[in-house]
Parts: C-alpha cells; sequence; structure tokens
C-alpha cells in the first residue's frame, strides 16, 4: 500500500531500497458520532488483552507515549519499555494495573529486538538517534535508525506481530539542501525531498522500510499493518533543547539574541498530542488497515506558527529571558561563516574530544528554512483530534520549564 496522493513523499537523494508503488484513491474514513477516544473509553469493559511494546520508551517521547497508553488504552494487559537506557520513572509506573516491563536493550541487536516483540500484538517504534550536531558518527545513526527498525520490522514478521507504528519525522521530507521553504504544506504537497545529512536520510531510509513492509505476510499468513507518523519539531516536558536554550540565556544575562528573521515559519508539535496520536493510530489500525497501512502522517495540533525562536520565547519569556532584536542581530553569512567554523573545529578537534555546538551548517539552514504543515489527514482517517489546546500545552511547558533548575521564578 503506497502513500495517499504522491507528494511530499520523502523520497530524496539518499539510497533507497527497492521501490514502493504510490497508490492512490483511498475511501475517507467514516467516524460516525463518536470520535476514537471515546470509542476507546467506551470500550473499557472489554477485557485487557493487548501487549504493547514501546521501544524507545525512555525518550522524550517515548515517555509521553509509555504515559498516554497507560492513561488511554484500557486494552492494555502489558506494556513493555525497550530502551537502550532505562528511566527510574518506570518503577512507578509498575503498580498500576497494567503489567509494565523495563527491556534494557539494543534495536541494532537483532536477537534483542526479537525477544522483546515476541508475543506483542503493537510495536510502536520510537527509539532512534536525534543527532543534528554531529555527536554521533554517520554509520552509528544509520546502524540505529535505519537497521533498528529492519531488525523490528523482522521481529514482527517472525513473530506474527501484526501492527506497527514508526515515529518517523518531518525531516524525511525537508527543509531539502536547496533551502526551498514548505509553506504550510501537507502530505501531498509536492516537495523535492534531497537531503545529504545522515539524520534524515537515516529517518527517510527506515520509513521507506516501514511502509514497504506493510501487507508482509507475518507468522501465521496474516498481513503486516504499518504506517509512519512525521512530527514536525517537537517540544513540551522533557525537550532538552528548549533546557539548552534557556541555559544559553542565563548565561548572557537573561537575554538570547535574535539569529533568524521573524518571517521564517516552524512547525511545532506538542509532545502530548504526538503521544496521543501514536497511540489512536495504533489503536484503529486493526479496524483500518485498508486505509491506514502503508500510510504517512503528519503529526499537528492547534500550536500556533511562528520562527523557532519565537516559537520558543512562548516558553522561555515567562521564565525571565528576553528575545534581543526584531531583526537577526548578525548578517546571514556572518552566521554561515560561524557555523562552518564550528563544523571545521569539531572536525579538527575530534580526536580529542567531542564538540558539537547547537549552531552548526546543518541546523542553520534547518532553522532558517520555513518548514510547516496544514493537513487534516489523520482527522480524516483516524478521528485525530488534539487533547491539548495550545492554551495547555503551553501551560504544561511553562510549568515544566519553570519546576527545573535555574528558573528566575
Ligand atoms: N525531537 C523531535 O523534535 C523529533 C523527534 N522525532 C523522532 O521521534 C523519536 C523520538 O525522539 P526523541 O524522543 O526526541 O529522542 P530521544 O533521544 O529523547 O529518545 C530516543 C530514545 O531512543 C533510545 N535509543 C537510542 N538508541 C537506541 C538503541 N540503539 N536501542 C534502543 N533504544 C535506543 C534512547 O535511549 C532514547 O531513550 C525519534 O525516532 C526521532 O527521530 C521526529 C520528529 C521530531
Ligand atoms: C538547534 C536548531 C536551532 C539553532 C539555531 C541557532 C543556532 C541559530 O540558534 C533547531 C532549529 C530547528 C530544529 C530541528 C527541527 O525542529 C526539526 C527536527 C526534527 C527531528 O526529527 C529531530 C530534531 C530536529 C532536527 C530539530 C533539531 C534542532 C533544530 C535544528
Amino acid at each position: 500500500m503506497g502513500q495517499e496522493g504522491g507528494g511530499a513523499s520523502g523520497r530524496g537523494r539518499c539510497r533507497w531500497p527497492a521501490g514502493l508503488g504510490d497508490e492512490d484513491g483511498l475511501p475517507v474514513a467514516s467516524l460516525g458520532a463518536l470520535g476514537p477516544w471515546r470509542q476507546g473509553m467506551a470500550d473499557s469493559a472489554q477485557a485487557q488483552e493487548l501487549v504493547y511494546l514501546v521501544t524507545g520508551g525512555c525518550g522524550f517521547l517515548g515517555e509521553h507515549v509509555v504515559r498516554m497508553l497507560l492513561q488511554r488504552e484500557p486494552r492494555l494487559r502489558e506494556l513493555r519499555v525497550f530502551d537502550l537506557h532505562l528511566g527510574p520513572w518506570l518503577e512507578e509506573l509498575k503498580t498500576g494495573p497494567v503489567q509494565v516491563t523495563a527491556i534494557q536493550g539494543d534495536v541494532t541487536q537483532a536477537h534483542e529486538v526479537a525477544a522483546a516483540v515476541a508475543g506483542a500484538h503493537v510495536v510502536i517504534h520510537t527509539a532512534g538517534l536525534v543527532d543534528v550536531f554531529g555527536r554521533a558518527s554517520p554509520e552509528t545513526i544509520r546502524e540505529v535508525n535505519v537497521q533498528g527498525t529492519q531488525n523490528v520490522i523482522e521481529a514482527c514478521v517472525q513473530n506474527g506481530t501484526r501492527f506497527l507504528v514508526y515515529t518517523s519525522s518531518m525531516e524525511v521530507v525537508g527543509p531539502n539542501i536547496k533551502g526551498q521553504p514548505f509553506y504550510r504544506g501537507n502530505e501531498d504537497t509536492p516537495y523535492e525531498a534531497a537531503h545529504r545529512h545522515p539524520y534524515p536520510c537515516s529517518k527517510a531510509l527506515a520509513e521507506r522500510l516501514v511502509l514497504e513492509a506493510n501487507g508482509r505476510k507475518v507468522r501465521g499468513g496474516l498481513p503486516l499493518v504499518t504506517c509512519a507518523l512525521r512530527p514536525t519539531g517537537i517540544y513540551g516536558e522533557g525537550h532538552q533543547i528548549m533546557k539548552d536554550f534557556y541555559h544559553q540565556g542565563l548565561r548572557l544575562g537573561g537575554r538570547l539574541l535574535r539569529a533568524i528573521p521573524a518571517s521564517v515559519e516552524h512547525g511545532r508539535v506538542y509532545v502530548g498530542n504526538v503521544a496521543w496520536m501514536h497511540v489512536l493510530v495504533a489503536r484503529e489500525l486493526e479496524h483500518r488497515a485498508a486505509l491506514m497501512g502503508g500510510q504517512v502522517y503528519f503529526c499537528y495540533d492547534h500550536s500556533p506558527y511562528k520562527s523557532y525562536e519565537d516559537f520558543n520565547m512562548e516558553f522561555l519569556g515567562p521564565c525571565g529571558l528576553r528575545l534581543v532584536g526584531t531583526h537577526p542581530l548578525l548578517p546571514y553569512w556572518l552566521l554561515l561563516l560561524l557555523a562552518t567554523l564550528n563544523a571545521l573545529l569539531q572536525w579538527l578537534l575530534r580526536p580529542l574530544l567531542l564538540y558539537a555546538p547547537l549552531l552548526n551548517p546543518y541546523t542553520l539552514a534547518v532553522a532558517n528554512t520555513t518548514f510547516s504543515v496544514s493537513t487534516d489527514k489523520a482527522r480524516r482517517h483516524f478521528g485525530y483530534e488534539p487533547l491539548f489546546s495550545w492554551e495547555e500545552s503551553r501551560a504544561r511547558t511553562i510549568h515544566w520549564m519553570q519546576a527545573g533548575e535555574g528558573s528566575t521564578q
């Protein structure tokens, strides 16, 4: 099953596995009066029968997915949380009615993945190496993001697990190496997805593998049903880069210096809504396999369209920081020079230490290119509505920022 339409497909200049057809013309879902959330609640009288596995379940997004499943998936019997590094917070979840099983493991190790998948009904694969700062080698990024995903797919096939949800990324589409804007586009918007950086290349390859696996026969003979969710820049409780900006601002005496024009628009989405979308997709894949199998969905909510820096100020402002300048304080050519110097320094210092600042040519290009989405595909296909309003998402993020150490309030 291919993507709906033939638009922003993520087929770029990375090396792709064998082709996947782009089928179209799928029927639009009719959800009736009850949205899936309320259907789920109505299901609560049903037996707790399902086993879910969340890879990367101790990461920023993964933790929210884990907590959301426990709150909003009444059919859950066992929740397996698989991660390279297990969080201590998992312990408190083990006292509830659902069996929470913590599995310390590595997605690059096929046998560890296979053991974790055995007996699971649904796999939500969020584990990944999110590195656009040059901390890890391209080979490691590829190993974790591409080979790790291949291992998850094979484990599903071998074990008879039928439902696989993959956390992809907007980066599969863009911004591309030409810096072309993607302004409020949707899953079908034509866009040349051309990448060179290892992170978007790896996410695009992995997404392709997941979509191609849709329809493969799993053990027992039934077809695997897969789909991919593409979050834009996620924010919310646990967002490390937001904390990094906060500390940078504190070091600069409570100020951040505008580097990017306010007119460059960035898509952002609240982590609770991204988690909610994963839970809904996982639930609905079973009932709407023909419609949703092999599909991609951007993750979206009611967060406002703003530049990366102006958006961050929605949270950093109430924590006592201010953004200086209505225009970038440094000309773009100078920023690019600094970014290039950073990349050179990183390369020179590599034998001695890891130098990985936020500013490099890639992050500058991403921050400086409009990329925002406007779509309702998730609502049409599986009745998604954001669980958290913008006001609530903002309040929760501010609360988390202020509760952290070093808050100025
Ligand atoms: N943070 C963002 O803005 C966006 C993230 N994404 C995707 O969402 C997913 C989650 O990202 P975040 O939560 O932000 O990252 P994160 O780094 O907080 O979480 C990733 C988790 O995967 C685990 N992991 C890494 N390598 C592993 C391995 N070899 N085996 C097992 N577990 C491993 C890490 O320990 C971590 O807990 C990733 O796949 C990422 O590509 C997509 C779009 C935007
Ligand atoms: C760190 C960048 C901002 C620095 C700009 C500077 C140095 C001038 O102040 C971030 C700008 C955009 C971010 C990325 C974007 O949100 C999309 C992403 C999707 C993912 O799948 C992973 C994370 C990221 C690449 C995200 C990373 C940080 C930025 C590049």
